[in-house]
């Protein structure tokens, strides 16, 4: 189990000032999205949190500075599926999804029947089992999406980090994705997902954190943070907000003030 905690990041990338003190707590056993605008920050901070661009601040997991944490360290801490990645190399889903366990494997070591019931029970997991001997590089969207996810889960880090792992895949792998982030955090695991799906988010997450334009505007359980009125100001949607059922649900109605 791991703790994250970001002190007062920022990032500037260019001349542009893309965070701004940002501060955030990731807790062991709390699936955590992160939601907001394009543009808002959100992808540059979950690469914020595993040091993959420069920060002030600090970053801490468990305490230890993730900057100055040796990356194979880091990547057995914590997986991370960026978003849209691209695959330049022809390997089978099994290969790729076998990537995942490089951060457990001593060079030039083979690996071992832990591996390999990883490497299954990630396949399992992210429903690639009928892909395996694909080439990943001539898989569809949504299927290359679910292979990438299973080298993450092969990963078996206590801690893991999606980039808008629902982009590509159909409603059903949607619903999976999710209860397999929920199923993450249940186990003890610091999940925190990028996620534009707010129902989605206000369904499966325990936490919201909601950025706008580089900062944190809200930060909290989703019914809390999904207020009609903040949907305006961050998004500038009109929207109905229901939270009468078994989780929040929001239906975008249009533009405000069109
Ligand atoms: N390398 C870069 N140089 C300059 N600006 C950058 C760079 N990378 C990202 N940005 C800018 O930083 C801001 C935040 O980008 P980021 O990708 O974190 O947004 P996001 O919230 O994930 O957006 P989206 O929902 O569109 O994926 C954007 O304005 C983007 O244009």
């Amino acid at each position: 189990m791991v703790m994250i905690v970001a002190q007062q990041v920022g990032v500037t990338l260019g001349r542009r000032s893309v965070l701004h003190d940002v501060d955030a707590a990731f807790a062991p056993g709390t699936l955590t999205a992160i939601v907001g605008p394009n543009g808002a920050g959100k992808s540059t901070l979950a690469r914020a949190l595993l040091a993959l661009v420069p920060i002030c601040g600090h970053v801490r997991i468990d305490g230890a500075d993730v900057a100055a944490m040796p990356r194979a360290e880091l990547a057995r801490r914590v997986a991370y599926v960026p978003q849209g990645q691209t695959l330049h190399w022809p390997l089978s889903v099994e290969r790729l999804v076998g990537l995942g366990r490089l951060p457990h494997l001593a060079p030039m070591s083979r690996i071992s029947a832990a591996d390999t019931a990883a490497i299954e029970g990630a396949m399992t997991r992210a429903d690639v089992l009928d892909l395996r001997d694909r080439i990943a590089t001539e898989l569809s969207g949504g299927e290359r999406a679910r292979a990438l996810f299973a080298r993450a889960l092969a990963v078996e880090a206590p801690a893991l980090i999606v980039d808008e792992p629902l982009a590509s895949l159909d409603p059903g792998h949607q619903i999976d994705v999710m209860d397999l982030l929920r199923a993450e955090a249940a186990a003890g695991g610091t999940v925190i997902a990028v996620l534009h799906d707010l129902t989605l988010a206000a369904r499966y997450c325990d936490r919201l954190l909601l950025i706008d334009k580089g900062r944190v505007v809200a930060d909290g359980e989703p019914a809390a943070v999904l207020t009609a009125d903040r949907l305006r100001a961050v998004y500038g949607i009109e929207a109905r907000v229901e939270t009468g059922g078994a989780w929040p649900t929001i239906t975008t109605l249009g533009r405000s003030g069109r």
